[in-house]
């Protein structure tokens, strides 16, 4: 499903955010503390309405409709997931299954896929309370790719996740086939699993592209204050970076 955004603005925060991510591609999200990011997913998933602008999911102003109408097409991975009672795995993610008219049986199965999917399975039994931060963060997908939706939100997907779970979770996210915007804070990662990039600095967008165009040196250092050298991955091809190290002067 086609998601667009334009103009979106939130007082003190996003200054005019256009985006656009045809169906089926996957749009990574980076920038400085700060900058807008989560803000943005905010106003997709609807937690804000922004003061201005629009966004468009299949072509309709979200804001028309029910929230519950989102809920069938959208699910949303955010900074604030949080689980307050001490529910099971399988509860949890079985949360994801509210949007949908569906049979028991059918939702049963739905769920246990979704954990599968995630490595989380030994878990379904466990208070989700008791898990690991890295646990915790593979259930919350779990629980959004148990919606089934057309549009996946991710707001840092790969927090607390160990470096093996981050690369299957990204694969994972890249082969459902939906259309993802995803805020990320490793850029090789970016790089490695988005079809384009919006940097954002200062409630901007500042830069769009494909992750060739958008990493550069010039771009990393006006906007993240770093110096990068991009090389291409001896295998895949796409563009990562090296960093240089800051020398202490205390
Ligand atoms: N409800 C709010 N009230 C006041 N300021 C807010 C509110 N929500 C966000 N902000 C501010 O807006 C700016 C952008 O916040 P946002 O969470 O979107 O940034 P981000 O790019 O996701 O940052 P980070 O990388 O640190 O997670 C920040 O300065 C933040 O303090």
């Amino acid at each position: 499903m086609d998601v667009r955004l334009e103009g979106v603005t939130v007082d003190g925060i996003l200054r005019g955010i256009d985006l656009h991510a045809r169906d089926h591609e996957v749009h990574g999200i980076v920038g400085p503390n700060g900058s807008g990011k989560s803000t943005t997913l905010r106003c997709v998933y609807r937690a804000l309405r922004p003061s201005g602008g629009v966004v468009l999911l299949g072509g309709r102003d979200v804001a028309a409709g029910k929230v519950r109408d989102t809920a069938e097409h959208l699910a949303a991975l955010t900074q604030d997931s949080h689980v307050e009672f001490d529910f099971t795995v399988t509860e949890v993610v079985a949360m994801g299954r509210l949007p949908h008219r569906t049979t028991p049986g059918h939702d049963a199965e739905v769920v246990a896929g979704a954990l599968s999917r995630v490595d989380a399975a030994h878990l379904a039994h466990r208070g989700f309370l008791t898990l690991s931060g890295g646990e915790r963060q593979r259930v919350l997908i779990a629980r959004a790719l148990a919606q089934q939706p057309r549009v996946l939100v991710l707001d840092e997907p790969t927090n607390h996740l160990d470096i093996s779970h981050q690369l299957a979770v990204l694969s994972l996210v890249r082969g459902l086939g939906v259309t993802v915007l995803a805020v990320l804070h490793d850029l090789n990662l970016a790089a490695a699993y988005c079809d384009r990039l919006h940097v954002l600095d200062g409630g901007r967008v500042v830069r769009s592209g494909t992750p060739e165009e958008v990493l550069t040196p010039e771009v990393l250092h006006e906007v993240f204050d770093v110096r990068a050298h991009v090389v291409r991955h001896p295998t895949s091809g796409v563009p990562q970076l090296l960093f240089d190290h800051r020398e202490s002067t205390a």
